[in-house]
């Protein structure tokens, strides 16, 4: 039986949630340490951990079916690869910036000016979708301090909480790119192959579901239930059960995990009480 080869991080950002990620959709990895390729005992999956600036090129070649991977890195090196999945972590963006005295109003100000970047291909053509000429100094790693030793006058780069814009006197002056971890796949994927992705993107969407909802389980007064019930939506609509108490019902729904302190308030003032939150480990619809 063939098996799935999806590109994991080795180490670094992505590593550790991309792991936890295969574990929740109950993917059990046999990881001896150091090692490069991994099986998974109970799916059809081998685990590759890479450098994440490699894995476009492998998943270009096929050498890999799939991976996980910033769609920056996509945008930057991974031309014609597919998304099938945004995996909600490792949330960032790709920026430009230039020290704090730099009088910056315009992309206009850049005309001219040498920017230091790891990401030349996604400067260069927001740059050329601008109009906009500068000189590209390509730089592997601790891009930020290029201006204070003079390198250059603007830099290009990951930008997450901005603290380490904030410690290098730079300000970000304009966002290129918004990026999260994807699930990405190799176009020369077989059609053997492409079921067994289908069933972990299946896995995986249930997990984020999971991760993005709230069980929720309150008591309601039954001259309150229509008011409660309107609150909730549920799945379908709200499992209503009764108590011993006869005036009482106990009521459990699903509830977005964005909306949640909103509607716990809401729920209160219509005479919910006891109220339970769990997790949700997965979802399927
Ligand atoms: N500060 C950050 N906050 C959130 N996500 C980030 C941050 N920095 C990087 N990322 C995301 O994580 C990915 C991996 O970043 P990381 O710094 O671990 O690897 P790298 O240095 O690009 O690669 P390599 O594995 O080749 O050393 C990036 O491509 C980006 O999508
Ligand atoms: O806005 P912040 O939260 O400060 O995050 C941004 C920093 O994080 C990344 O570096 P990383 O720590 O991955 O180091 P690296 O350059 O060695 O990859 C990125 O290259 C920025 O330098
Ligand atoms: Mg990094």
């Amino acid at each position: 039986m063939k098996k799935l080869k999806i590109a994991v991080q080795k180490s670094g950002r992505l590593h550790d949630e991309s792991l936890a990620l295969l574990k929740d959709c109950g993917i059990s990895i046999d990881n001896g340490r150091d090692q490069l390729k991994a099986q998974a005992k109970n799916f059809s999956l081998e685990i590759y951990y890479l450098r994440n600036g490699d894995i476009p090129q492998y998943l270009k070649d096929g050498v890999v079916d799939c991976a996980i991977i910033g769609e920056n890195l996509l945008f930057e090196k991974g031309e014609n690869i597919a998304v099938v999945e945004k995996l909600g972590f490792s949330k960032c963006r790709v920026s430009l910036a230039v020290s704090k005295i730099f009088e910056y109003d315009s992309i206009k100000d850049l005309n001219g000016k040498r920017i230091a970047t790891s990401y030349p291909v996604t400067t260069q053509k927001y740059l050329d979708e601008r109009g906009i000429s500068a000189d590209l100094h390509i730089i592997n790693g601790s891009v930020e301090i290029a201006p204070n030793i003079g390198l250059a006058d603007a830099i290009c780069d990951i930008v997450s909480s901005g603290s380490t814009l904030f410690k290098n006197n730079l300000k970000e002056v304009e966002v290129m790119m918004q990026s999260e971890a994807v699930l990405a796949v190799s176009p020369r994927i077989s059609e053997e192959t492409a079921t067994i992705l289908n069933k972990l993107q299946f896995r995986i969407q249930s997990v984020l579901k999971g991760r993005a909802s709230r069980y929720v389980l309150l008591n309601a007064p039954n001259n309150k239930l229509d008011e409660i019930i309107s609150i909730l939506p549920g799945m379908k609509s709200p499992t209503i059960l009764p108590l011993a108490d006869d005036n009482w019902s106990s009521v459990h729904s699903v509830v977005n995990q964005d909306e949640f302190w909103e509607v716990i308030d809401q729920l209160k003032n219509a005479g919910a009480e006891g109220i339970l939150v769990c997790p949700i480990e997965k979802m399927v619809l």
